[in-house]
C-alpha cells in the first residue's frame, strides 16, 4: 500500500540566544493510509515539534516529509490539525468557527451552515451552536476544534494531546467519539499523547519516542475493536502490550 506520509532523515533546530538547540534528529516515519497512529512520548521529546513540521507550519532543518510522495513545503488542505492549545477564534460562535474551513473553501452560505451544523450535532454541542469559546467548558472546546478540523473534511488528522487536560470520564467519552468518527471513514491519523492506556484504546500502531524524536520502538496494536478500557485492561494481549509500552518509555527517559 501506497504511504500517505513519509519522513526521511527530518531534522530541527532552534535557535535560542544564539545557542543552537536541537529538537529532532534523522527521524524516519512511514505512515500508511487509513492507519490510527499514536506517537507516544514523554514531555519534551519533541512530539509537537514533529506535528508542526507534518502540518508543514513550520520548515524542517534537514530531511523530507512527503504526502502521497509530494514534498510538504507549507499548510495543505488535506492535512487537519487540532493543536494542543485552543485555536477556536474568540469572536465567533461555535457555529461560525465550525464554518471557518468552508468558508476558505468558498462553500456557499446555505451549504455551510447546513454542514456545520450536522457536524456540531456528530460531535454532542448540538445547542451550544451560538455559544462563544468563552462560554464552553474545556471539553466543549475541543469538541469545537474537533469539527472544525473535521469541517475541511481533510483525509489526514493530526492530533496533539488532544484530552489530555480533560478529566477522566471526559476524556474517554472523547475518546469514544473520535473512533467512531475515524471507524470506516478511510481517514489517517496522527495522535500524540504521553499516556500509555490512550495509545492502547485508540492506536492500531504505537511508536514511542525518545530523546530527540529517537524511534525506540514501533508497536502494532493487534487488540479487537472496539475496545472498553475497563474490559481490556484485565485481557492479557493489552497487559503485556502496556508492559512493553511502559518498559520503552522508561528506556526511552
Ligand atoms: N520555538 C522553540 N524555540 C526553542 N526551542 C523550542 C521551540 N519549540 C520547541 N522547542 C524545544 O524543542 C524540544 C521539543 O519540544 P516539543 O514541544 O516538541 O516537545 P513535546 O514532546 O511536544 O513536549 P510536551 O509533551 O511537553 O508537549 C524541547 O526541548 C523544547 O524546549
Amino acid at each position: 500500500m501506497k504511504a500517505v506520509l513519509e519522513v526521511r532523515e527530518l531534522a530541527k533546530h532552534f535557535t535560542k540566544d544564539g545557542t543552537d538547540l536541537v529538537a529532532l534528529r534523522g527521524f524516519d516515519l512511514t505512515v500508511e493510509p487509513g492507519c490510527f497512529l499514536v506517537l507516544l512520548g514523554r514531555s519534551g521529546c519533541g512530539k509537537s515539534t514533529l506535528l508542526n513540521l507534518l502540518a508543514g507550519l513550520a520548515p524542517a532543518t534537514a530531511g523530507v516529509i512527503r504526502y502521497h510522495g509530494t514534498a510538504v513545503t507549507g499548510p495543505r488542505t488535506e492535512i487537519g490539525y487540532l493543536t494542543q492549545h485552543d485555536t477556536l477564534m474568540p469572536w465567533r460562535d461555535v457555529r461560525r468557527n465550525v464554518e471557518m474551513p468552508m468558508e476558505l473553501r468558498g462553500d456557499p452560505k446555505a451549504e455551510r451552515i447546513r454542514a456545520a451544523q450536522e457536524l456540531i450535532e456528530r460531535v454532542g454541542l448540538a445547542g451550544y451552536e451560538r455559544h462563544y469559546p468563552r462560554e464552553l467548558s474545556g471539553g466543549m472546546r475541543r469538541r469545537a476544534g474537533l469539527a472544525r478540523m473535521l469541517a475541511g473534511d481533510p483525509e489526514t488528522l493530526l492530533l496533539d494531546e488532544p484530552f489530555s487536560a480533560l478529566d477522566a470520564l471526559l476524556r474517554t467519552e472523547l475518546q469514544a467519539d473520535l473512533l467512531r468518527l475515524w471507524s470506516g471513514s478511510g481517514k489517517s491519523v496522527v495522535f500524540v499523547t504521553h499516556d500509555i492506556d490512550e495509545a492502547l484504546v485508540l492506536a492500531d500502531r504505537v511508536v514511542v519516542l525518545g530523546a530527540l524524536g529517537r524511534i525506540v520502538l514501533d508497536l502494532d496494536v493487534d487488540l479487537g475493536r472496539p475496545r472498553d478500557l475497563d474490559e481490556i485492561r484485565v485481557d492479557p494481549g493489552y497487559v503485556q502490550l502496556h508492559r512493553r509500552l511502559a518498559a520503552a518509555l522508561k528506556e526511552a527517559a
